[in-house]
């Protein structure tokens, strides 16, 4: 069982009557990158602040490797924060900036080189150690504030949407660079943004957050294929998890979800426990539905009322009763509008929701 290093007990910040974070118990595990994720708003700077002491919490405590840090001051906290607006100064060069952690420490000059060398060495900034900051483009001031934080040896380093100001090509190259950190390093990393993908491709385990609450935690595979409720469903994915509303009910022997005389048959696993007539709403991935052969017995049947072919994939847009549905294809499918097609969705991947509160039905 690996060491758990960053662990957050129901932390809660009220301001006023706004719960910005409410609630929040996680544990994040040495080595590991947990990315906080969720919508403008949702609270994941304040968790972070919280994590660093720039912020008190109201309640609930946070603890690193096993101790509460709630009266260490933030200084002392020994965690790296790395802003996302590249907190560099601008006066200094590179070499002053990447030492400027280790001075205040007290750290002797022979000794500071030494880790300066190491970690300009590790970001590629070696050739650049003189050079002043204005002189330097967006992912290289990026790598210098990264370098500043990492210089310091942090238990564990913070970063706040560290892409955000990045052009998309520069975006790719640094989640490259922090992938490596990550595997390098052996760093625990906390990471906040609203941006699924980085989420999704950087992240070990992933906390849905929305109006302050946690949503799901999980690791980035289970977060996107089971999702716990519909918010998590449709915040992750593009297109979004598709929905359809409807009762649940039998149609001979056979589970179904009801919707205006349309019925999709569901696996008999998604909605064990459940009463003929309750509310649910069913959730499919558009990637996880299949064109099927007519009369297959695990298959509905819709109507095609767009195609849209994206290069290697095609987006059609199939109506089932009042409801429109996103699935995505391989190219070689032919389909056409305004004619019916039969559909199978993935019974591993189908999700029964309680319509009322979002939430996913387990067996
Ligand atoms: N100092 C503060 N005083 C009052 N309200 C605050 C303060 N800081 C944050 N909030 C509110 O708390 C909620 C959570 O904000 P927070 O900045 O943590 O969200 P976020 O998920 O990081 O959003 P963003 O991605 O836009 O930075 C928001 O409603 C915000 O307006």
């Amino acid at each position: 069982m690996a060491n758990i290093k960053l662990e957050l007990v129901e932390l809660r910040k009220e301001f006023g009557d706004l719960i910005a974070v409410d609630d929040v118990s996680l544990g994040v595990e040495e080595g590991e990158t947990m990315a906080l994720l969720g919508p403008s708003g949702c609270g994941k700077s304040t968790t972070l602040n919280m994590i660093v002491g720039l912020e008190p919490p109201t309640s609930g405590d946070i603890l690193i490797d096993g101790k509460s840090v709630l009266d260490v001051p933030p200084g002392q906290r020994n965690v790296g924060l790395v802003f996302q607006d590249y907190a560099v100064f601008t006066h200094m060069n590179v070499r002053h900036n990447l030492e400027y952690g280790l001075r205040v420490r007290g750290m002797t000059r022979p000794d500071m080189e030494r880790e300066v060398a190491k970690v300009a060495a590790f970001l590629n900034l070696g050739h650049q150690l003189d050079s002043k900051p204005l002189e330097l483009g967006a992912s290289e001031l990026q790598r210098v504030a990264i370098g500043r934080t990492l210089v310091t040896n942090p238990e564990i380093l913070l970063l706040d949407e560290p892409l955000s100001n990045l052009e998309a090509e520069m975006r790719n190259q640094m989640r490259r660079e922090l992938r490596r950190i990550q595997t390098e390093t052996g760093q625990t990393i906390i990471y906040v943004t609203h941006d699924q993908i980085e989420a999704l491709s950087l992240a070990h385990r992933i906390a849905v957050m929305d109006f302050g609450a946690l949503k799901q935690y999980d690791t980035a595979h289970n977060v996107y294929h089971y999702p716990d409720n519909t918010f998590v469903g449709s915040f992750l994915g593009n297109p979004p998890m598709n929905f359809v509303r409807g009762q649940f009910g039998h149609d001979g022997n056979r589970p179904v979800v009801a919707q205006n005389g349309s019925i999709i048959p569901v696996p008999p696993s998604s909605a064990a426990g459940l009463g003929d007539g309750a509310e649910v709403i069913v959730g499919m991935r558009p990637e996880s539905m299949l064109v099927a052969e007519a009369g297959d017995p695990e298959a509905f049947i819709a109507l095609v009322v767009a195609v849209e072919p994206q290069g290697p994939e095609t987006v059609l847009t199939v109506r089932l009763g009042q409801t429109d549905l996103k699935l995505i294809v391989g190219t070689g499918m032919q389909a056409h509008e305004g004619s019916e097609i039969t559909i199978r969705p993935d019974a591993e991947l189908l999700a029964l929701f309680d319509a009322a509160s979002g939430v996913r039905f387990r067996a």
